[in-house]
Order: C-alpha cells, then structure tokens, then sequence
C-alpha cells in the first residue's frame, strides 16, 4: 500500500488543503460544546439573554463554517482520490502493454481487468475514506479526550473501560475480515474469467447446448462469491450493533456519574451536556478509525495485486542503442530452441533456417508443431532460450522492439481488429496512409469488393472485434493492415485458413507482384498455400523435418508425404 501511496505526490497541494480544512473543521466543532456548556452554565443560569444569543449566534456562524469545511474537503479528498485511480489505471495499462507475453500469458486477462478495474476502485475508494477520516478522527479523538479531562477528568477515568474493549474488538475483527477480503478478490478473478469465456465463446456455447452447463459453473462461483461476501458482511454487520451497544452504555454511565457529581456539586449541567458531547466526538472518532483499519486490510489485498503488475519489469528488454541493419528483408535463426514459461519441452529445438527478399518462405506442419510459435519469434514476442535470430543481419536482442517491428507486417492466426471504421483499422499499419493506399492495400488483399459493397466504403464501422464480419472478411482485412505499411517481412500466420481456394489463390498472385522485394514468411495448413514457395520448411514436433521445394521434399520427405497425401485424401473424399 506505501509503494502505492508514492503515486500521491502529485497531488501534494491538494492533500494540504484537506489536512489545513480538516483541522480547521474540527477546531469549530470541537468548539461547539464548549460554546454549549457555556450558553447554559453561564447564559441560562445567571438569565443574560444577551450573551445567549451571542454565544448562541456564535455556534450558527461556527457550525456553518464546520460544514462548508466538510464539503471542501470532501471535494478535494474525490479529486485526490479520483486523480490517483486515474494515474495508476494507466500506469498498469501502459505497464501491462509492455510486458512480455510470457508474463500476459501467466496473469491471464481476466485477472488483468479484474486488477485495473475492481481493484484499483478498492484503493482509490481507501484512499478517498482515509483523506477523509483518518485525518479527522486522529484529531477528534485527541481533541475530544484533551477537552473532556479539562471539563471532568474523573468523569474521563470511563473512557478507561471502554477503550480496552473497543480494540480487542477492531484487532478480532481485522484478523478474521482480512483472509476473507484477499479471497474476495480472487473470487472476483474467476468470475470475471467465467463471464469472459462465456461471453466470448456464446456461439460455442449454444452450438454444444452447453448453456445450462455453463450456467451451473457460472452460478458455482457466483455463490462461492456471495457466500464469501456474506461472511464479510456479517463480521461487518456485528461490529456496528456492538459499538452501538458500547457507546449506549458509556453515555448511561457517564449521565449516572455525572448527574452524581452534579449532586454532590462537583459538576454544573452544561459542563456534562459538553462532556457528554466530547464522549460521543471520542467513540465516533474511534469507529472511524476502526473502519479504517477493517477497510486498509482490504486496500492492502488489492494494492498487493496491483503493485505486483506495477513491479513487473518486461523481461523483453530494448538495448541501449540499436545496432544499424546491415541487410534488407533478411530473416535468419541459427540453432533456436525456444520453450515456453513452465513447458516441459522445448516448444521450438534446434531451428536454422535463412529467409530472403523476394523470397517465400512456407512452414507446414501438423497442427501442434511449432509453426505459430516459430513466427512469432521473429517479433520478439517472446525470447529464445538459445541461439541467435537475426533480423537484416543483426540480432533481434540488439534491436530496438520499436525498429525490429516497424520492419515487419504481420498478420496472426486469429485476425483481430478493433472498434472504429475499416479506415482506422488498416491505418493501424501505417498512422499516415492515404486513402488510395488504404485502398491498394484492401485491393491486394482481395478485400476491396466486399468493402465498396458496404454503403459506407472504407468508412464502414467495425464493430468490436469485428463482430459485424465474417472469418475471412476479418481476415482480409487483417492482411491489408500489414500490406499497408509495405514491410520488408511479411508474416502470415495461417492468414488464409479461412479463404475459399480462389481467393487464397489469387491473393497470393496479386501479393507477389505487390511484395517482389519483400521476404514473405507464411504459415500454413494447406499445401496448394505453400505449392509454390521458394522453400518449404517442415516443422515436426518442433523440430524441423526437411527443407525444400514442393517437388524435392514430395519426392524426399517422407513428413511431407505424409501431408500431402493425407490433404490428398480428404480432397478426393470430400
Ligand atoms: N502461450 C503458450 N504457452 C504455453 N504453451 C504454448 C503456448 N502457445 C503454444 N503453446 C504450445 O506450444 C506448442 C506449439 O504451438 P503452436 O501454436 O506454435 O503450434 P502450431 O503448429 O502453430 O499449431 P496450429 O497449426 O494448431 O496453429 C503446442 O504444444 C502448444 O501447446
């Protein structure tokens, strides 16, 4: 939580209005009762109108400044508290943005949004009650007791049973709520994760009849949720009553004694109305601070999650300089053998292999095999546990992520695009491109008749992650994203499993004309995509199996063989 606090300094003025405000406010209402005592000790008693309506008139002017203080300090607590949760939101976004997809893959993205949403909002909400509270009942409560012992300090001697009692309370409540609060938030992980999957996987979901299934597992956690909440909540709920019942009792005490000592003439009235006060001012400022330290806890469970993501260093690091490229479109790895976090084996073992401009270079396998990961290598996504991927002859690691990437267009397995117009989403490539450019790239692309045919053009609105399009729509689209930027290495992965034969056909003819002296590596499943590569590389349980031309290895390659013949099969069957 302290880590967190630093992130307040910039708010260093504002804090300092809340603590002048609050400690002004406090003064005027610690007042209050003194003024009180004074109306009906001295006012009352001698009959002197005129000092009552003074003093009486003094109390209006005091209590409305206490109350204008109140709002400003509620106003500036928001603003501090509102303007940190809006720091750190980015912060971990722009955090979380950077780090490596091996730490993204660990976290998962459920937990991810759960930690920059709920999370943050538990810290902020923290934050806002502290600047709030836990200035003002520090100051009420030493105020309270300093002017109750003045007015009676034998009177005082009951605040040394209650006080006893009200912190075995705070520290057993704080001890059996805290557990439960950091298991809160987990259970508000999975079912953020639970609706998640739903919600993305609805088609799946109905398709298999699987709501009710889904149903039950999301109820499951729903009520694992409640039931957690509710033991949360009846700790809370008990604590209230019990510190009603104590405050009771200390008030009966206090009026018993004091109307004793107001018989034996050791007290006046209006002095034990103001001690009766400052009692109240005490106890209050006491069950402040104990929400405080029920609702710290809390924040404490949520900063910890969030600091975690705030202290994870990308562990893909950009080197101090970049080394200048000495090639063009040059793609090369030299014995690579890559496993990902935790994996048993190697996803990857052993890979060499050269790419170069002008050249097409195919990767087939079976599904499983290591072809995505291998492409995905080459961006840095993720780094190799040993030897060396060159990129126009220099080591990826001594590139800039910034200048490797710029270099590289790459379309994923899974197109994925965001809300905002067809325009927007290919501009994603390149920030500058012109509408003609746009619109060569959707030609390439084989995506410029379904585009025109849209009343709107290129000025059509995706919706969130193209809900609006079909597969290979959002395929195509996907493609002119990285032709916009005319790269030096294309990566395709699988980017055309949801093409009809044709148009993968002829999005291949028409991409060669446009990409001459580009370095174009693709992944496929189909072997007509990579019939006519300039090399083939076999990938077999991440291992490569053979390297060649379609005719070499068909003649070769007994792996190969084995997939051309099984495509064969179902071609003929199908
Ligand atoms: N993020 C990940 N974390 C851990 N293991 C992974 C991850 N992604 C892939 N793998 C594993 O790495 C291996 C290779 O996966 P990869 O996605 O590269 O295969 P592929 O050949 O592209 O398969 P497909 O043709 O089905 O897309 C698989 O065994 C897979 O389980």
């Amino acid at each position: 939580m302290l880590d967190l606090m630093k992130h307040l300094k910039s708010y260093g003025l504002q804090i300092f209005f809340v603590i002048v405000f609050t400690l002004a406010g406090s003064m005027l209402e610690l007042f209050l009762p003194t003024l009180m005592a004074d109306v009906v000790d001295i006012g009352i008693v001698n009959q002197d109108i005129p000092f009552i309506l003074r003093t009486g008139g003094l109390m209006i002017v005091s209590a409305i400044f206490a109350v204008l203080l109140t709002v400003a300090v509620s106003y500036f607590a928001s603003k501090v508290a509102l303007g940190f949760g809006r720091d750190i939101r980015r912060k971990l976004f722009i955090n979380v943005e950077n780090f490596s997809l091996q730490a993204f893959d660990k976290i998962g993205p459920s937990s991810l949004i759960t930690r920059t949403t709920n999370d943050i909002k538990q810290v902020q909400d923290v934050i806002n009650m502290m600047l709030r509270m836990m200035t003002r009942a520090p100051l009420m409560l030493v105020g309270g007791v300093i002017l109750a012992v003045s007015r009676d300090s034998t009177l005082s001697l009951i605040f040394l049973g209650a006080l006893p009692v009200l912190a075995g309370l705070i520290v057993f409540v704080t001890r059996k709520a805290i557990p439960l609060f950091v298991s809160l938030q987990k259970k508000t992980d999975r079912l953020n994760l639970l609706l998640r999957e739903g919600l993305i996987g609805i088609r799946v979901v109905r398709a298999f009849n699987r709501v009710d299934y889904e149903k039950k597992r999301f109820n499951t956690a729903n009520e694992d949720f409640r039931d957690t909440g509710i033991k949360v909540n009846k700790i809370m709920a008990s604590l209230f009553p019990i510190l009603m019942i104590m405050m009771n009792f200390t008030n009966i005490a206090i009026i018993w004694f004091g109307a004793i000592r107001i018989d034996q003439g050791l007290m006046q009235v209006g002095n034990l109305m103001a001690f009766l006060q400052y009692a109240m001012m005490i106890l209050m400022s006491l069950i402040m601070l104990s929400m405080g330290f029920i609702m710290i806890p809390r924040a404490q469970a949520s900063a910890k999650r969030i600091n975690e993501l705030l202290m994870l260093q990308p562990d893909i690091v950009d080197p101090e300089h970049s080394e200048q490229v000495q090639d063009h479109g040059y793609v090369e790895f030299r014995d690579v053998t890559f496993r990902y976090v935790g994996a048993e084996r190697p996803a990857l073992e052993h890979i060499s292999f050269q790419a170069k401009p002008g050249q097409t270079t195919a990767i087939i396998g079976s599904t499983g095999s290591g072809k995505s990961t291998l492409v995905k290598l080459i961006p840095r996504f993720y780094d190799i546990e040993s030897g060396i991927i060159l990129v126009n002859g220099v080591d990826i690691k001594k590139l800039t992520q910034q200048k490797l990437r710029e270099v590289i267009g790459y379309v994923p397995q899974k197109a994925s695009l965001f809300s905002g117009t067809i325009a927007e989403n290919i501009r994603y490539g390149k920030k500058d491109a012109t509408e003609l450019e746009i619109k060569q790239a959707l030609e390439t692309a084989q995506a410029i008749d379904f585009v025109n045919s849209k009343e709107d053009g290129v000025h059509t609105i995706i919706e969130q992650a193209g809900a609006n399009l079909s597969g290979g729509q959002k395929q195509r689209l996907s493609i002119a994203r990285a032709l916009v930027r005319k790269p030096e290495i294309y990566i395709f992965d699988d980017s055309f499993s949801a093409l009809d034969y044709k148009t993968d056909a002829k999005l291949r003819h028409a991409l060669k004309n446009e990409t001459e002296e580009a370095t174009i590596i693709l992944v496929a499943q189909r072997v007509n995509t990579v019939i006519d590569a300039d090399q083939i590389i076999v990938l077999n349980e991440g291992k490569i199996a053979g390297i060649g031309k379609h005719q070499e290895l068909l003649r070769d390659n007994r792996i190969y063989q084995e997939i051309v013949s099984s495509q064969q099969t179902e071609e003929e069957s199908a």
